[in-house]
């Protein structure tokens, strides 16, 4: 298998930073056909369809939101043939929900991408069933354009995985927000605090990527024994404080997707 033509169905926040990340990666920009009923710009080189394609694609790529799967799963009969991999971004809906819609596809790969592969930057998990090897190094390759491909064994923690890195970005931005706001209100100007959050979030995890240090022992290095860092630290390791409220906050997000995936499931 080798991708030389992607449909893309729902190309909005999440597939639009994909094809960004594809496009810097040097992936031709005929690659990409983005159906939409009733158009919408698309980047120089792409074509943009306002009727179901009547051949099949080597890639079909969801991007609508979950629950608009069965508004567009009949519409892609002609495009989804035996040669073909359905790749889905949404979120939690199982390999069996869409084996189900597409029984004719090749191969159908869920896909979790987070916003950063428009800077291929993006952690993608990845599962799969019915994918050649050949296949399964062409997907890589394309998840790895746009950051890195994190096979997963079996679908069981990909509402997890899902939460983590396909959410994280919204629960880290949070952070930063709460870290400003932490800052104003303990007297700082307010848009000063907002600079200061999200230059030292980014210094900081530039650094802890490249770094031969773990993220824990970079927090050591920073700590002087005594000094001001271990006393905010003790606020937050106290009672395991931030891990219970990030694994509360994980929690909910997974058990969204639990639910989100019975949804998805067709009954009978
Ligand atoms: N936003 C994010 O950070 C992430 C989103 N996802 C998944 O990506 C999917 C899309 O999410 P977003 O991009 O955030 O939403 P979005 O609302 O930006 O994109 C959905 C797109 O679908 C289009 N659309 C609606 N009806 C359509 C139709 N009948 N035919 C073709 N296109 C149609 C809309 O015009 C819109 O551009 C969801 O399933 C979500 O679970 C996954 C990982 C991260
Ligand atoms: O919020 C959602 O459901 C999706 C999953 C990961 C990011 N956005």
């Amino acid at each position: 298998m080798s991708i030389t033509n992607m449909l893309i169905v729902g190309f909005g926040t999440m597939t639009g930073a994909m094809v960004e990340g594809w496009l810097k990666a040097g992936r031709p920009a005929t690659t990409f056909t983005i159906y939409h009923p009733r158009g919408k710009d698309v980047p120089d080189g792409a074509q943009m369809v306002t009727q179901w394609p009547a051949h099949p694609f080597d890639v079909v790529l969801l991007g609508v939101k979950p629950h608009m799967l069965d508004d567009v799963a009949p519409g892609l009969k002609d495009a989804v043939g035996p040669e073909t991999v359905v790749i889905s971004v949404l979120a939690g809906v199982e390999l069996a929900s869409l084996r189900d819609r597409f029984a004719d596809a090749a191969a159908i790969v869920r896909f979790m991408p987070n916003l950063a592969c428009a800077l291929g930057k993006s952690p993608n998990a990845l599962v799969a069933e019915g994918l050649s090897e050949a296949g399964k190094v062409d997907i890589t390759a394309l998840a790895q354009e746009l950051g890195s491909a994190e096979w997963l064994e079996s679908e069981g923690d990909f509402d997890l995985v899902t939460a983590l890195a396909g959410s994280g970005p919204g629960f880290t931005y949070r952070f930063i927000d709460a870290l400003a706001a932490a800052a104003s209100r303990l007297g700082l100007e307010e848009q000063q605090a907002g600079r200061l959050a999200l230059q030292m979030v980014e210094g900081a995890s530039a650094l802890a990527a490249r770094s031969e240090f773990s993220p824990g022992e970079l927090a050591q290095r920073v700590a002087s024994p005594g000094g001001m860092t271990q006393k905010g630290l003790d606020v937050l390791d106290g009672d395991d404080a931030l891990i219970t409220l990030l694994t509360d906050t994980l929690h909910s997000a997974r058990d969204r997707g639990a639910e989100m995936a019975a949804q998805a499931r067709r009954q009978g």
